[in-house]
C-alpha cells in the first residue's frame, strides 16, 4: 500500500467510548471531492493514537487521502466492541472474541445473474428497469417500465448468446454463495459469530429476500458489504438505494443498527491477494518481464463520472497504482495498462476501450499480454466470454501472440480473509443510532450509512446520463437515433401489414400485386 502507516500495531480497547471529536462529515468524504477534500490530518493523526478507532488505521498516514472514506458513521461506536489485534503486513486478528450485545450479519450486495436462458429477458428487464442504470426525467417517469421491457427484449437475443456459450447461465450465484460461506467460515475463526447473507439486485436471491431472512433470524447488527471492490453509482450506489427503499419502509429495520463498507479496494489484503494472481500468471509466460499487464475493467458512461460525480474512474485508476505498487516491491516492473470494457448502447462511455487499446497495442508490436479483470470478483460473462473469447480473438489477429489472464478472486484465502478483517473492523461503526423512530424515520434509515453515502454522490438525485440512449427533445444526436429508429420500426410495420393484408400504398402504386397470405 502506499502508506503502511499502521506499522504501528494498534489493540482495539474493550470501551467503546469515543476518544475523538466526532469524525467530518462523510458526506465529504467519497466520491469526486475525494482526493483533495478527505484529507484530515488531525483526524486522521487521532485515529491512528485512538484505540477505537484503530479499526481504520491501516489505511491512514501521510498521504491522509486513503483514510476518510473509511470512517463510515459520524456517531462514536456503540453496544460494540471488536477487540482486535492487527499488524501492517499481515493483518493478523487477535483470538480474543468480538464482544457484541446483538447477532450479527452481514450482508453481501451483488449484481445477480440469469440462472438459465430462460431468465435472461426478465433479468435484463430488471437492469434496465434500474434508475441508477437508466434514470429518465422526472416528467417521464412512467416510462421506465415500458423502457425497459422495449430495450431488454430488443438486448435479449445478444445477451442469451453470450450466456449460452459459458454453460447456459450466469455462474454469479453459485460463487457469491461459496464466497459468503468462506467469509462466514473465515469470521468465526476470527471469533465473530456472524451470518452471512447474499442479496442480489437484478436476480435471485433478491436483496428484499436476504432483508426477510435478516428479519427472521433477528438480527440487531448488520455490516453491509457491496462486492464490488471499487464504488459506483451504477453498481453498490444502486443496491445502497435499494436497501434505502427497504430500510426506510420497514420499522424493524429502522431499529436495526448497521455500517456500510462502501469500498475497499485499497485494502492490503485485496491489493495483495491480486499481485499475488498476476505474479503466478506471469510466471506462465516464457518471457514474463515483457508482458503488457492489461487491467480491464468494467465501464460506465462517461456522463457517470463527468456530470453525475460517480468516484469509479478515479477509484479504479488508485486501485490499479496500489497494485503496480505492490508488484514493484517484488520486483516486477512491467508495462502496464487500464481500459474499459462491456460498453452498452451508443452513448460515450469511460475511455480507452478494451478493444481499441489491444489493437493498439498490437500494432505498436507488443506480443504478449495478460488481461487481468479488476472490477468484479467473480468469474461472470465478461470475463469467460468477452475476455477469454473475444477480447483474445481480437488480441491474437492485431499480433499478440499470448494472450493471458488472471482468474477472478473467487474465494481465494487471502481475499476472503481480509474480507472478514474488514468486516470485523467496521464493527464499532454498527450502531450510531437515531436517538428515537422519529428521528429515524426523518432521516430514512438508521444513522449509520446508506443514505449518506447516497447524498455524497448523488444529493439533487439527478437525472442520469442514460446508457442506451433515450429521448431527448430538440436537435440533438440522441433525437435523430430515437426518430430513426422510431421511423425504421414504422416501416417495418407497414411492411408486415402490407404483406399479410394485402392492401396498403405499395399495392395501390402496384410495387407488390400479389397478396402472399390467405
Ligand atoms: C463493476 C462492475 C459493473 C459495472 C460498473 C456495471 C455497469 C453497467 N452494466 C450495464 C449493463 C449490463 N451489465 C450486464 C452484466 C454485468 N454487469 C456486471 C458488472 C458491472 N456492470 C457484471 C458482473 C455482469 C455479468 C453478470 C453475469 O450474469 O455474469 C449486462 C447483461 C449482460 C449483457 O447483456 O451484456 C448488461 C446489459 C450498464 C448499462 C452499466 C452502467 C450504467
Ligand atoms: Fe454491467
Amino acid at each position: 500500500m502506499k502508506s503502511p502507516a499502521a506499522a504501528a500495531t494498534a489493540t482495539a480497547s474493550s470501551s467503546s467510548s469515543p476518544c475523538l471529536p466526532s469524525p467530518p462529515n462523510p458526506r465529504l468524504h467519497l466520491g469526486r471531492l475525494r482526493r483533495p477534500a478527505v484529507c484530515f490530518p488531525r483526524y486522521c493523526e487521532s485515529a491512528r493514537r485512538c484505540p477505537s478507532l484503530r479499526v481504520e488505521a491501516s489505511r491512514l498516514g501521510p498521504d491522509a487521502g486513503n483514510c476518510a472514506p473509511r470512517i463510515l458513521s459520524e456517531k462514536p461506536p456503540v453496544g460494540c466492541c471488536a477487540v482486535v489485534t492487527s499488524q501492517a503486513g499481515d493483518r493478523e486478528v487477535s483470538s480474543a472474541p468480538v464482544v457484541t450485545n446483538g447477532e450479527i450479519g452481514v450482508l453481501l450486495l451483488n449484481l445477480g445473474g440469469p440462472e438459465t436462458l430462460d431468465d435472461v429477458q426478465p433479468f435484463l428487464f430488471n437492469l434496465f428497469a434500474d434508475p441508477d442504470i437508466i434514470r429518465l426525467p422526472r416528467l417521464f417517469r412512467f416510462l421506465q417500465r415500458p423502457l425497459a421491457q422495449f430495450i431488454s427484449v430488443l438486448r435479449a437475443p445478444k445477451s442469451k448468446e453470450g450466456y449460452a456459450s459459458i454453460g447456459g447461465g450466469s455462474p454469479l450465484r453459485g460463487i457469491t454463495d461459496a464466497q459468503a460461506e468462506e467469509l462466514r467460515k473465515s469470521l468465526w475463526e476470527k471469533n465473530v459469530p456472524a451470518k452471512v447473507y447474499v442479496g442480489m439486485r437484478y436476480w435471485h436471491p433478491f436483496t428484499e429476500e436476504a432483508i426477510e431472512q435478516i428479519k427472521r433470524d433477528g438480527i440487531t447488527k448488520l455490516v453491509v458489504l457491496p462486492l464490488y471492490p471499487q464504488f459506483s453509482i451504477s453498481t453498490s450506489g444502486s443496491s445502497l438505494r435499494l436497501l434505502e427503499s427497504i430500510f426506510r419502509e420497514d420499522e424493524y429495520l429502522v431499529n436495526m443498527q448497521h455500517t456500510v463498507i462502501p469500498s475497499w479496494y485499497q485494502r492490503e489484503g485485496y491489493i495483495k491477494a491480486m499481485a499475488n494472481l498476476i505474479d503466478k500468471e506471469l510466471q506462465t509466460f516464457e518471457n514474463p518481464e515483457k508482458v503488457v499487464i492489461f487491467f480491464s475493467a468494467h465501464g460506465v458512461p462517461l456522463a457517470y463520472v463527468e456530470e453525475a460525480g460517480d468516484p469509479y474512474k478515479a477509484e479504479m485508476e488508485e486501485c490499479v497504482d496500489l497494485i503496480m505498487e505492490e508488484l514493484e516491491k517484488r520486483r516486477i516492473t512491467n508495462s502496464f495498462t487500464l481500459a474499459y470494457q462491456s460498453r452498452v448502447g451508443p452513448v460515450e462511455w469511460l475511455k480507452p476501450y478494451t478493444d481499441e487499446t489491444i489493437m493498439d497495442l498490437g500494432r505498436k508490436g507488443v506480443k504478449s499480454i495478460l488481461a487481468v479483470p479488476i472490477s468484479f470478483v467473480s468469474e461472470h460473462i465478461e470475463t469467460l466470454e468477452e475476455i477469454d473469447v473475444e477480447y483474445k480473438e481480437l488480441a491474437l489477429k492485431s499480433g499478440i501472440e499470448k494472450w493471458g489472464r488472471v482468474p477472478a478472486l473467487g474465494c481465494e484465502p487471502t481475499f476472503i480473509s481480509d474480507l472478514a478483517d474488514a468486516v470485523i473492523e467496521s464493527l464499532p461503526y454498527v450502531g450510531a443510532m437515531a436517538v428515537s423512530n422519529l428521528e429515524a424515520r426523518q432521516s430514512l434509515v438508521p444513522l449509520g450509512s446508506v443514505e449518506e453515502l447516497l447524498a455524497v454522490y448523488d444529493s439533487q438525485r439527478r437525472e442520469l446520463p442514460p446508457p442506451v440512449t433515450v429521448w431527448e427533445w430538440g436537435w440533438t444526436k440522441s433525437a435523430e437515433t430515437w426518430n430513426g429508429r422510431a421511423a425504421m420500426l414504422a416501416v417495418l410495420v407497414l411492411l408486415v401489414l402490407e404483406v399479410t393484408t394485402g392492401e396498403g400504398f405499395l399495392h395501390q402504386w402496384g410495387v407488390l400485386p400479389l397478396r402472399l397470405f390467405h
